[in-house]
């Protein structure tokens, strides 16, 4: 159960070698409205402070009280091996993991209200021997749950919410056509439909589903995943009452005028919906994760090891991230 009085968040500083512990830095500097506890090395941040000539109190120990700007309260777990900014490291890859571990059990057992997490490194978790595809579906197999990755930011003409879901996610590409199926989008368009109405407070969702193929399949002509699979689905739930249009091609799908009456998108894979996210908002955007039994938010970029430890980088997703997790948990609250 949440607790009374302001969320108490879980921030996971991510790959120690990326950018993630130089956010959390920049990011304690910043007043905000909630408890935060950052789950990482003391050492790896503090000696990152000094690279950056930024002055953070490192408070570690059990949680504190109010975020106050200047200091970060950090739950320490240490490193495995000495981080090097920007130089991977295989033996930390458990080090990453157990931060995240330790942060949804807190969110599972009440001590935490919402998980906000910085950058992993996909790659060098699974050079490390542990199959790993992302958090969210690291997150859904510790919580159970259905997954949803959701990525949601402002456009900035209109000042209207651009959503984002995805049917497939970490997924290769020649793999995702076999993982469209009945099954796969009738549980995703079910958890998006839920969590908009309950989590964002809209009433009768508006979701727009794009094609998979090219116009989205021309009638069949160009592609068969749109007449035999998605078109039958969402014709069943539009039955269950759900506001569905689609499957319309992807690359229209976009245009003002759908964006000005749709409350998320739904694409069928990683890089079909995510580019125009990006585009739209990248370094304003935040990383969703709907149909957990845990608050989960996190950036919209990834590890950028070229700019750890010293590089011009930008805390503006991370302090959405954590605005986002904030909205929720309170969302989450009884009144
Ligand atoms: N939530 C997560 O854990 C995510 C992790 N990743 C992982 O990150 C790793 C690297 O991914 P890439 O595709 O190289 O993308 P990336 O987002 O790390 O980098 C792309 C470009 O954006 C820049 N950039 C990224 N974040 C920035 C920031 N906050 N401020 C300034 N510049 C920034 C980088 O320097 C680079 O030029 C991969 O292993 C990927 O899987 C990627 C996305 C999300
Ligand atoms: N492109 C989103 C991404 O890679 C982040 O995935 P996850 O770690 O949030 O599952």
């Amino acid at each position: 159960m949440p607790m009374p009085g302001e969320p108490h968040l879980a921030l996971t500083y991510g790959e120690p070698a990326g950018i993630g512990p130089d956010l959390c830095l920049l990011l304690a500097h910043q007043p905000l409205p909630c408890r935060l506890t950052v789950l990482g090395d003391p050492g790896v941040l503090r000696r990152r402070a000094r690279q950056r000539g930024l002055e953070v109190t490192i408070h570690a120990g059990q949680a504190g009280g109010r975020h106050r700007p200047g200091r970060l309260q950090v739950l320490p777990q240490a490193a495995a091996a000495p981080v090097t900014p920007g130089r991977l490291n295989p033996v930390n890859a458990r080090h990453v993991l157990g931060l995240i571990e330790t942060a949804v059990r807190g969110c599972l057992e009440g001590r935490f209200d919402a998980l906000v997490t910085a950058p992993v490194h996909k790659g060098v978790i699974n050079e490390a021997g542990i199959p790993f595809s992302g958090h969210t579906e690291f997150i859904a197999a510790l919580t159970g749950g259905q997954p949803v990755m959701l990525l949601a930011t402002t456009l900035q003409d209109s000042g209207r919410p651009l959503r984002v879901a995805l049917a497939t996610t970490h997924l290769p590409l020649q793999e995702v056509p076999r993982a469209i199926t009945h099954e796969r989008l009738r549980r995703v368009l079910t958890v998006l439909h839920h969590d908009l109405r309950t989590r964002f407070g809209i009433q009768s969702p508006q979701i727009t589903v794009l094609g998979l193929n090219p116009h989205a399949g021309e009638g069949g002509h160009l592609g068969r995943e749109e007449t035999e699979v998605i078109e039958p689905l969402l014709a069943e739930l539009r039955g269950q009452g759900m506001q569905l249009t689609g499957p319309l091609p992807a690359d229209t799908a976009f245009l003002p005028e759908r964006l000005a009456r749709s409350d998320a998108f739904l694409a069928m894979y990683h890089d079909q919906g995510l580019p125009v996210l990006k585009f739209a908002g990248f370094g304003r955007a935040v990383n969703i994760t709907l149909g957990l039994p845990v608050i989960r938010t996190s950036v919209d970029h990834g590890t950028a090891l070229d700019k750890a430890g010293g590089g011009d980088i930008d805390c503006g997703s991370l302090r959405q991230a954590v605005l986002s997790a904030i909205d929720l948990a309170r969302h989450a609250r009884p009144a």
